[in-house]
C-alpha cells in the first residue's frame, strides 16, 4: 500500500494515519497505529527508547512503506511547495562551518532545487520574517556551530517552516535542552501551531515539557499505540492496557510520572519508575 497519498479536499485533518503496521527484518515495529491531526493540532508522540517513534516519523515522511495501513498528508498550500517540514534528531553543527544562522534558515527555501538560490529581496525578506518569528534575531548573524542547543533548535525549526509546510515533524527536539530552553521551544511551537494552523507532531521520551502545549498524545509502547487527548491517554487504565501490565500514572506538582510495579525494567526505563518527582 502507498505510504503517503494526498488527503481528499473535504477531509479536515492535515495528517491521517490509519492502521499502519511495519515489520523490519521480520520484527513487528509498529502494530496497527491509527491517529489524525487537524490544522493547528499539537501532537506529542511519546514513548521510551525503541518504542517506534523514529520509525513512525519515517513512515510519515514516506521513507518507509508500511506493510499495511496508510498515511494521508494534506498537500502543500502552494504550487511546488512542500507538504511536510522536518527537524531531524541529533543535529550537531560544526563550530567551523562557515554558515550563519540566517544562511541555514535560507537553505529551507532551496529544498526542491539543487544549489542555493540567488540572493533576492524576496528571499532576504522571507528569511528575516522567519528569523523574527522564531526569536532568532539576536544570533541570526552568528556562525551556526557557535549557537547553543536551544538556539540551534530555533534555527532548525525556522528552516523547516520557511517553505510554509502544513505539517511539521520534529524528532526528539527537546532531548538535549535544559528545562528553560525546552519550555521556550515548546511555547514557540505552540504559537506556530495556533497562529499559522500548522499541525505539529513532536516525538519525546518525556512528556512533561509538552504538557503545557500538547492537545493530543500518541503513546507508543513496543510498537503499539493509544491516541487521544492528554487526559484520555495519560491514565493508569489506558496505559496499563497498552503496556499489558499494571502501571500507575501519578500527577504531582504539575508533572506526570508513569510508574510500574517496582521493577524499573517493566516500564522500559520510562519516567524514572518508583522515583519521586
Ligand atoms: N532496520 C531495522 N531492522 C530491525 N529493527 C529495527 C530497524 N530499525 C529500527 N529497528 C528497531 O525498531 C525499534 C524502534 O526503533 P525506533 O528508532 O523507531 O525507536 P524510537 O522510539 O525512535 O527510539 P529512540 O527514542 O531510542 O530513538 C527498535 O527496537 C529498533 O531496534
Amino acid at each position: 500500500m502507498t505510504a503517503t497519498t494526498p488527503l481528499q479536499p473535504a477531509a479536515d485533518n492535515v495528517l491521517a494515519v490509519d492502521g499502519v503496521t511495519v515489520r523490519l527484518n521480520g520484527r513487528m515495529i509498529l502494530d496497527d497505529v491509527t491517529f489524525a491531526v487537524p490544522p493547528g493540532g499539537f501532537c506529542g508522540l511519546i514513548g521510551s527508547n525503541g518504542a517506534g517513534k523514529t520509525t513512525l516519523l519515517r513512515v510519515l515522511l514516506g521513507l518507509i512503506n508500511p506493510g499495511s495501513g496508510q498515511v494521508q498528508v494534506a498537500p502543500s498550500r502552494e504550487r511546488g511547495g512542500v507538504a511536510i517540514g522536518y527537524v531531524p534528531q541529533k543535529i550537531s553543527l560544526d563550530g567551523d562551518l562557515p554558515l550563519r544562522a540566517r544562511d541555514l534558515i535560507g537553505l529551507g527555501l532551496d529544498g526542491q532545487r539543487l544549489g542555493t538560490g540567488w540572493p533576492s529581496r524576496n528571499r532576504r525578506n522571507a528569511i528575516q520574517d522567519m528569523v523574527e518569528a522564531v526569536g532568532a534575531a539576536r544570533f541570526a548573524d552568528n556562525r551556526v556551530g557557535n549557537l547553543s542547543g536551544g538556539e540551534q533548535q530555533r534555527v532548525m525549526i525556522a528552516q523547516a517552516l520557511i517553505s510554509r509546510p502544513r505539517l511539521l515533524l520534529l524528532d526528539e527536539p527537546l532531548a538535549n535542552l535544559d528545562i528553560r530552553s525546552a519550555a521556550e521551544v515548546v511555547d514557540l511551537l505552540a504559537r506556530i501551531a495556533r497562529d499559522n494552523g500548522v499541525a505539529i507532531v513532536l516525538s519525546a521520551h518525556d512528556m512533561n515539557p509538552l504538557l503545557r502545549a500538547m492537545d493530543q498524545v500518541v503513546y507508543l509502547a513496543d510498537g503499539r499505540a493509544v491516541s487521544g487527548t492528554t487526559d484520555e491517554v495519560i491514565q493508569s487504565g489506558t496505559l496499563s492496557r497498552l503496556y499489558r501490565h499494571d502501571v500507575e500514572v501519578i500527577r504531582a506538582q504539575g508533572r506526570v510520572l508513569v510508574v510500574s510495579g517496582g521493577d524499573p525494567a517493566d516500564t522500559d526505563g520510562l519516567h524514572h519508575p518508583g522515583r519521586a518527582v
